[in-house]
This record gives structure tokens, C-alpha cells and sequence, in this order.
């Protein structure tokens, strides 16, 4: 009995999350998840208030679309600005934010063995008019990227006729859907980096969000 103690006490210690086991049912299911509130108001305005800074600040860059593309050709494709977050260099807002994901992440690990062994993540801001055309998350070659995740840190009125879905194309048995899904401030999107397009609608008031990558190797 004594010998299996180490064993018992690491079973003990594990203790099943509710939220976290259905992120992980949507993905084998339907290979996105949205969860809604995985961040709460005062999360969500810190964030907010902490990216309206960098951006007053004007630490953002207009996106690119891989390297070697010229500026007409990328913003033909998309048109959002962002700031890629260090998390060694994280704030008080950043820190908040990667507690959440770390947690989240540790426990894809164990359960699924997912092997996530590096992240990369950057704020977004799209101004009105703006989009992001239909693409797959790994145009830039970058088979690494697993799971991609946007957190949205908007307004809490968001309107429909303000824009910016974010439309997800899924393909069951050969009919292909598609899925709109609003940016409601504290909503988290998972989906499947290698397997679903999708697209940013054009937006009619600036979009605001923290969107990233959970790698392997
Ligand atoms: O902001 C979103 O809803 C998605 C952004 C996106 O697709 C990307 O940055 O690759
Ligand atoms: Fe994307």
C-alpha cells in the first residue's frame, strides 16, 4: 500500500474542471469552442484600458501577412493593427490575462497531452472599415500552431449592425457552414489552427482583442 502512495496522491491532487472539460468536448465535437465570460467585466476592462494605452502610445504595427508581401496586398487581406504581448515583460493586465491561459493550457496538457510547449499572443485592434479575409491560421507556414484563441475585449453594448463576426467555415460531411460568432467583451474563441477557415467581417466601430497561438514543439 505504501509503495502506491506517490501514485494515489498525484490521482487525489487532480481535480476535473467543469469548463475546461467542455472546451475540450467542442474541440473533439465540432473543433471550436466559445466561452463566454472566461473573463470577467473588471478583467475585461483592465485589458481593454491596458490596449487603448499601447495604442494611444502608438506601440502598434500594422499586421502583415507573412513575409514578403507588400502593403497594397496586405491590406486587401487585412487591416487590423497589433502589438505582440511578451509575457516576460507582462503587466499587471497581461499577468491576469496568462494566469488564465496558463491554467487552461496545464490542463490540455495533462489530460490531453497535447504537448503545448509555446504560445504567442497579440493584441488587435481593426478600425472601422476594416476585416480579415477567409485564411487558415497556418498560411504562414507554421505548422506548430495547434489551438488558436481570441479573447475579445470590447464594449458591452456591442451591436449586430456594429460587425466584426467572426465567421467560422466548418465542413460536415462535405456541406460547408458557416458559424457567426459576435465579439462580446469576456467571449473566448478556440478552434483548430490547422483545420478551420475563418474570417473577421468588416467592422463599423474599432474591434478590440488579444488573439494567439498554442504551439507544440
Ligand atoms: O479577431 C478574430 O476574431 C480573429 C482574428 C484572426 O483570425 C487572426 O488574427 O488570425
Ligand atoms: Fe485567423
Amino acid at each position: 500500500m505504501i509503495a502506491n502512495a506517490p501514485e494515489l496522491f498525484e490521482q487525489l491532487e487532480f481535480i476535473e474542471d467543469p469548463l475546461y472539460e467542455r472546451i475540450i468536448c467542442d474541440l473533439l465535437e465540432k473543433k471550436y469552442s466559445v466561452i463566454d465570460d472566461f473573463f470577467n467585466h473588471d478583467e475585461v476592462d483592465l485589458l481593454r484600458s491596458t490596449l487603448l494605452e499601447k495604442y494611444e502610445e502608438d506601440n502598434f504595427k500594422k499586421a502583415a501577412i507573412g513575409n514578403r508581401t507588400n502593403e497594397v496586398i496586405a491590406k486587401s487581406v487585412r487591416g487590423d493593427f497589433i502589438l505582440w504581448i511578451n509575457e516576460a515583460d507582462a503587466g499587471l493586465a497581461e499577468n491576469v490575462y496568462f494566469q488564465k491561459i496558463n491554467s487552461l493550457v496545464d490542463y490540455l496538457n495533462r489530460t490531453c497531452f497535447m504537448g503545448i510547449l509555446h504560445k504567442e499572443f497579440h493584441y488587435a485592434l481593426y478600425p472601422e472599415g476594416t476585416f480579415y479575409k477567409r485564411h487558415l491560421d497556418t498560411f504562414q507556414n507554421d505548422g506548430r500552431r495547434k489551438l488558436s484563441m481570441v479573447c475579445y475585449l470590447n464594449n458591452e453594448d456591442w451591436k449586430p449592425d456594429n460587425g466584426g463576426e467572426l465567421a467560422i467555415y466548418t465542413n460536415d460531411n462535405g456541406s460547408e457552414e458557416q458559424v457567426n460568432i459576435y465579439p462580446l467583451p469576456g467571449r473566448v474563441v478556440i478552434f483548430e489552427s490547422q483545420e478551420l477557415e475563418h474570417e473577421v467581417k468588416p467592422v463599423k466601430v474599432p474591434r478590440l482583442s488579444i488573439t494567439g497561438w498554442l504551439k507544440t514543439r
